[in-house]
């Protein structure tokens, strides 16, 4: 048969017809980007068409103009939202490992993603903030007791922790976080 879309299935395609927004929020060096990187390299793997929306990244190109306040955040959180729930709509499994430390604005994002009948994935990952001031992967937390950075989420400003994430990963104490997030999205269908 010619019919592209039958021949794929019966190759046992995974492209979706829908995509889905995990997002991974946490402290500084909690281990968000580190476990996107890792799920988009498995869903690429599996032929999955995946796009990774890093605060860091994201924050040079998409919210330059943002800063750390909280009316900031709450505007970058929702912008890259915005995007994400683009890409989602047009299939795109879509990681976004951003702090994210209000539940308001996750809020929002996760009613603008089901107001479209898409997923909107909550992982916490929860790793103590005692290990990420040990990880200090950027040298934020060093910063921040030296005086020249102020406002650090999770010392000296909020994140709320959400109240009922699909998914909490502590990447201290689980030493297999990415296969825990893994079997989540393949029962969720999202893989
Ligand atoms: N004051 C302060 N607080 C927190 N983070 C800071 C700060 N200043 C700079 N950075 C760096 O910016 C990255 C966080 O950007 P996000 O877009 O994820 O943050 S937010 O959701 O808008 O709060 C964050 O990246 P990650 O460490 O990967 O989380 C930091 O590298
Ligand atoms: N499961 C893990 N076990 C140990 N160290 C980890 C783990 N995940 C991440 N890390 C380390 O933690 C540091 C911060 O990770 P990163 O993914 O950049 O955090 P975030 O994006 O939350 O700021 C990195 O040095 C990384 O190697």
């Amino acid at each position: 048969m010619s019919g592209g879309i039958v021949e794929q299935e019966s190759q046992g395609s995974t492209s979706h017809r829908f995509g889905a927004t995990v997002w991974l929020t946490g402290l500084p060096s909690a281990g968000k980007s580190t476990l996107a990187t890792e799920l988009a390299g498995r869903a690429r793997r599996d032929s999955r068409a995946v796009e990774v929306l890093d605060g860091d990244d994201v924050r040079s190109w998409l919210t330059p103009d943002l800063g750390f306040s909280r009316e900031d955040r709450d505007a970058n959180v929702v912008r890259v939202g915005r995007v994400a729930h683009l890409l989602a709509r047009n299939g795109v499994l879509v990681l976004v490992p951003v702090i994210a430390p209000y539940v308001a604005s996750r809020e929002v994002v996760r009613e603008l993603h089901e107001q479209a009948g898409l997923a909107f994935v909550e992982v916490h990952v929860s790793t103590s903030l005692e290990e990420c001031q040990r990880r200090d992967a950027k040298g934020l937390y060093a910063r921040q007791r030296s005086r020249s950075l102020s406002g650090l989420t999770g010392v000296d400003d909020p994140y709320e922790i959400p109240p009922a994430p699909a998914l909490r990963l502590d990447t201290e104490t689980m030493l297999d976080a990415a296969d825990v997030l893994e079997t989540k999205l393949r029962a969720l269908g999202h893989l």
